[in-house]
């Protein structure tokens, strides 16, 4: 692969603590590029003595970033904006190399997502502040305070998103953070760390470790820690909840989904059909938030199978996902490839009807083909598991009431989609499904303007959007007597 110099990710250090890049000293953690399998950069996790050090600089640097005001916290996390805008070329590249996604998307999906949320919260630091309420001779009033400590930790699907999207509103309210990458992908986490310190962000307020579960648990447990903030699957986040649960942490968790798309026969199909590739092979399917049980209104079924089969033999082109031409890449693993084609076989197995692909890609790299299943019925295993990759399993409904009763038969409830043209039932469906984020006629927009987040098991809080900062700062009240006090005896 001509273009993945192997060289060319490798960072400074694996970790980055107290201002600086550090040697992991626990096991190696390579980092293989997912479009060839080769390894693009050899970097290790840290040990319990540097997950260690990492919370001391933490809490070391904590109150005097919170003591700042509000401006300044915010002008750094603005310059740190700008600094990723300029490297957006260099960034992506990184990212596209640890994630196998096509530069295409990368490019104006990953650092500059991460750019949007230091701009956004980067602006609120400023305007953070509490209540006066009077309360006739006495008044009271509120301080909103950081909770101090807070752990993020990574999936590998949008490593550098996530790292912004979680520390730009902690750090905004005054928090420091230790930040554990996905092992997966450890290396935008690190990238940001080194541009938070150019752009002024004094020494210990972000810092990043890198590991595997254990490494996580080891944060999740430690007392100094005020908050969990996690991206990731349902069973780790169980566990991430109960373990937080101990120290009565707080947490936000962001985790898998199995969501629905409704298409109405009045829908208009070449939106609909847009809305369901977008939901189904962006990031070669790795997208929490992918709408990948399709329920298609009986009347519109034949005309969606034949234009999205068209649409998609056209449409992909794979290959090297550093080639901007190319807008189809790679499984982040051989591992996850597997957990894909299982699902395939699956899908087979158990009488869903293969409208295309099906199949690992002819090449080296991670690749599956982008797969569609028709006939698929509700107690499917491929209708109920989170698959977490590329297929999509059609359905078809007949009514409105059915297809809505049906989208929410699942335990996940993350997102939803309604495609018609029908104005009142689009803002009905839209009201009826259970979910955090239902789009009406789009699919996966994501916006740091809005919050994000899952409802049932796929997760708990909200990122983004204007009172996203109420999941990084708890409020005090502060009561002022302004007369004698009275007392019974
Ligand atoms: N709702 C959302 O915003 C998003 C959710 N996801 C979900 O993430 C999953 C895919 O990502 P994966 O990295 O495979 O998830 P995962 O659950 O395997 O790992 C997530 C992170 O948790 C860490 N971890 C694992 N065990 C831990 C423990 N006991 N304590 C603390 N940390 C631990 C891992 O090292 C990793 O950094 C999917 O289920 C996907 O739906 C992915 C992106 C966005």
């Amino acid at each position: 692969m001509a273009n993945a110099d192997p060289k060319s990710v490798q960072p400074e250090g694996s970790l980055f603590i107290n201002g600086g890049f550090v040697a992991g000293a626990g096991a190696a953690l390579p980092v293989i590029y997912p479009a060839t399998g080769q390894v693009v950069a050899e970097l290790a996790e840290a040990d319990g003595g540097q997950v260690d050090a990492a919370l001391a600089a933490a809490v070391e640097a904590q109150k005097a970033w919170a003591a700042l005001p509000g401006v300044e916290r915010g002008r750094v996390l603005r310059r740190a904006a700008d600094i990723i805008r300029a490297r957006n070329a260099e960034l992506s590249r990184i990212e596209t190399m640890d994630t196998g996604k096509p530069l295409q998307e990368t490019l104006v999906a990953d650092p500059t997502s991460a750019a949007d949320a230091l701009e956004y919260f980067g602006g609120q630091a400023a305007m953070l502040g509490g209540d006066h309420i009077q309360l006739g001779r006495d008044w009271a009033y509120t301080i909103r305070e950081p909770l101090g400590v807070c752990v993020g930790i990574g999936a590998w699907n949008y490593p550098m998103q996530i790292a912004a999207w979680k520390s730009a509103p902690a750090l905004a309210c005054g928090n420091a953070m230790v930040f554990k990458p996905s092992e997966t992908t450890p290396l935008t986490a690190l990238a940001l760390a080194e541009i938070y310190r150019e752009a002024g962000l004094p020494d210990g307020v972000f810092n990043v470790v890198q590991g595997r579960g254990e490494v996580g648990a080891a944060l999740v447990n430690d007392p100094r820690v005020a908050k969990v903030s996690l991206t990731g699957s349902v069973p780790t986040g169980r566990k991430v909840y109960a373990a937080a649960a101990e120290g009565m942490r707080h947490v936000t968790m962001e985790l898998g989904g199995k969501s629905p798309i409704l298409v109405f026969d009045d829908a208009d199909l070449e939106d609909a059909v847009s809305g369901a590739i977008n939901g189904n092979f962006y990031a070669s399917g790795q997208v929490c938030s992918n709408g990948t049980r399709v329920f298609v209104q009986s009347g519109l079924m034949d005309a969606f199978l034949e234009r999205l089969k068209a649409r998609l033999e056209a449409g992909i082109v794979a290959g090297d996902p550093l080639d901007e031409a190319v807008n189809y890449g790679p499984m982040v693993s051989n591992a996850q490839r597997q957990i894909v084609l299982g699902y395939v076989e699956k899908g087979l197995a158990e009488g869903a009807r293969l409208i295309t692909g099906g199949k690992a890609m002819d090449r080296e790299g991670f690749y599956v083909e982008p797969t569609v299943f028709a006939d698929v019925t509700d107690d499917m295993t491929i209708a109920r598991e989170e698959i977490f990759g590329p297929v999509m399993s059609v359905l078809s409904f007949e009514t409105e009431e059915e297809g809505i009763a049906r989208a929410n038969a699942t335990e996940f409830g993350l997102s939803g989609a309604v495609f018609t043209a029908d104005l009142t039932r689009g803002h009905r469906v839209a009201a009826a499904l259970e979910c955090g984020s239902a789009w009406i006629n789009a699919y996966n927009l994501t916006p740091v303007e809005v919050p994000f987040g899952g409802s049932k098991m796929s997760g708990v809080g909200r990122e983004n959007g204007p009172r996203a900062i109420e999941n990084f700062s708890q409020l005090k009240t502060v009561y002022v007597g302004m007369g004698p006090v009275e007392a019974a005896y």
